[in-house]
């Protein structure tokens, strides 16, 4: 293997790597883990169609990947300075703000689709 394809498959171990600690280390991480897979198991029991799907999945990955970037910034942050600063405040109340659009949308998306399927199922 070339010094640059070697390059870039540890380039993706690393990227493994960060995707395993913030599912098994974060809390924050743990939870939306938990919840993706709860989605993902109502959707299979509702057949979902092809389109359904993507819009499910993605509302999903934006919730995880926004949470990732702001466990990121959440880190720098408390790495530069543990001390209250109000630029810290509004630093991370964004970061965490772009994590509770992801999930309003997330929400939105399964309420829409998910809920009449099961009403169907149940009832
Ligand atoms: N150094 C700081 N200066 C000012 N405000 C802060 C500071 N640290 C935290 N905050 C405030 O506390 C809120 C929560 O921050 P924190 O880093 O505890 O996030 P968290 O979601 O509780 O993360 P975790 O549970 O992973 O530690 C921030 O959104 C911000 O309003």
């Amino acid at each position: 293997m070339s010094r640059y394809w070697m390059a870039r498959y540890k380039s993706i171990l690393f990227a493994v790597a960060g995707i395993r600690t913030f599912f098994s280390k974060e809390v924050h991480g743990r939870l939306h883990l938990i919840l993706a897979l709860i989605a993902i198991s109502l959707s299979f029991l509702c057949g979902l169609n092809a389109l359904e799907w993507l819009f499910i999945l993605l509302s999903l990955t934006l919730v995880i990947v926004t949470e990732m970037f702001n466990t990121c910034i959440e880190r720098i942050m408390d790495y530069l300075n543990k001390n209250y600063d109000p630029r810290i405040k509004v630093i991370k109340d964004v970061a965490a703000g772009a994590v509770l659009v992801a999930a309003i949308f997330a929400i939105v998306v399964s309420a829409v689709i998910l809920l009449p399927k099961l009403f169907d199922l149940v009832f």
